[in-house]
């Protein structure tokens, strides 16, 4: 299939990309029903997360290479671990997985020919290949994939929110970004009721919600970041203590005057709960661990909260750069959120940065 065959630009890779996403979706879901939920989990045990982000990389690797062969992709996993001996247990739970995820059924809407269906299991080489097709360096130029089969593997873990975050890019500005969130509620005003979303932003053509289970023929929702009061405005942020320093928003929710409390969710699905108006702001500034940000864990989100009418930028107010490699190397935090609110919450940032320094003198 050529690349922009349809009428829309990105047309073929967005629903290839939505294809694989989903794919990937019921597959890690399937792993948490199969392994998290049943196996005794001893503290830091994360085999089933690792079995769950191998075969989900391998499974969208194996979609993209067969429509987009020239593409790199910057994947999160690669697959040395797997092709030792000590890595043969790991590597059998992870080769069943992925062939039962490309092998079932067609969904309405998915074609023969991208791959995907009856008969369409691969070797356990092909499949260690495909995973590594994501070592790719990430770089300046040209087409490349970002992909985090398991984004937010502690939410996974626990339960609670994930994603499988995929993006497109070219010369290092995203163009295309597909979040899948099997445990997100279709409607956060009805936290009980079904879940399962599909989030979708292609440059220039806005951003929508689609139902996981019927991503093609269902429901599309058109997301818009609505305009926040200080009252009506909350903070959305990591569950987790040692990836943001929360200490910091709750200093900038302050000098803000925000009085809602945050809203913590594990995960790329922040950047969904954002572009659907769950929360007015998401910041994630560093603990001071020296961690740089990777390209695939934001890339996805970046373009989900522009095309939903927001800004994303550093913690600085510097654009995202993509251009270097794995990592955002140059950039420092992350601020995303509505247009209006963004200028308030850098100068907020600022101040709250400035009070750091003079408390350290
Ligand atoms: N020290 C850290 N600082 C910031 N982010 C981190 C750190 N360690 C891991 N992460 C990343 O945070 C992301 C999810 O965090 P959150 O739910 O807080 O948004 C994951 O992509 C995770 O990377 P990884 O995918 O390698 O586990
Ligand atoms: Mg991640």
């Amino acid at each position: 299939m050529a690349a922009n065959d349809t009428a829309h630009p990105y047309a073929a890779e967005t629903q290839i990309a939505i294809a694989a996403v989903r794919r990937a979706c019921v597959l890690t879901a399937s792993v948490f029903n199969k392994l998290v939920k049943q196996e005794t989990l001893t503290k830091d045990d994360k085999s089933p997360v690792t079995v769950g982000d191998f075969a989900a990389q391998a499974v969208i690797n194996t979609i993209l290479d067969r429509t987009f062969p020239d593409d790199p992709i910057v994947g999160e996993e690669d697959a040395t671990d797997l092709r030792i001996e000590s890595g043969r247990a790991l590597r059998d739970r992870i080769v069943e997985l992925a062939n039962d995820t490309l092998s079932a059924d067609l969904q309405p809407g998915e074609k023969e020919e991208w791959g995907l269906g009856p008969n369409h299991g691969r070797t356990v080489d092909q499949l260690l290949d495909a995973i590594d097709r994501g070592n790719y360096d990430g770089g300046r130029t040209g087409r490349m994939w970002t992909l985090d089969p398991i984004d937010g593997t502690k939410g996974f873990l626990r339960g609670e929110q994930y994603a499988v975050c995929l993006a497109l890019l070219v010369d290092a500005r995203v163009e295309l970004g597909v979040i899948g969130c099997p445990n997100l509620p279709v409607a956060a005003s009805n936290p009980s009721g079904p879940r399962g979303c599909i989030f979708v932003a292609v440059r220039g053509q806005g951003a929508y919600q689609l139902l996981l289970d019927n991503p093609l023929g269902g429901e599309r929702t058109k997301l818009t970041i609505p305009t926040f009061t200080a009252e009506s405005l909350n903070f959305l942020e990591s569950v987790e203590k040692a990836h943001a320093k929360l200490s910091f928003n709750e200093r900038v929710s302050q000098i803000l005057g925000v009085t809602r409390a945050p809203t913590r969710i594990d995960s790329q699905a922040k950047y969904c709960a954002l572009a659907r108006g769950d929360g007015g702001v998401y910041l994630r500034m560093p603990v001071g661990s020296g961690y740089k940000e990777k390209i695939w864990d934001h890339a996805a989100g970046s373009i989900l909260v522009e095309e939903a009418g927001g800004v994303i930028s550093d913690g600085r107010g510097e654009p995202l750069d993509f251009s270097l490699g794995r990592t955002l190397g140059e950039n420092y935090g992350i601020v995303a959120c509505g247009k209006d609110v963004h200028p308030k919450v850098i100068a907020a940032v600022k101040q709250a940065k400035a009070e750091e320094a003079q408390s350290q003198l």
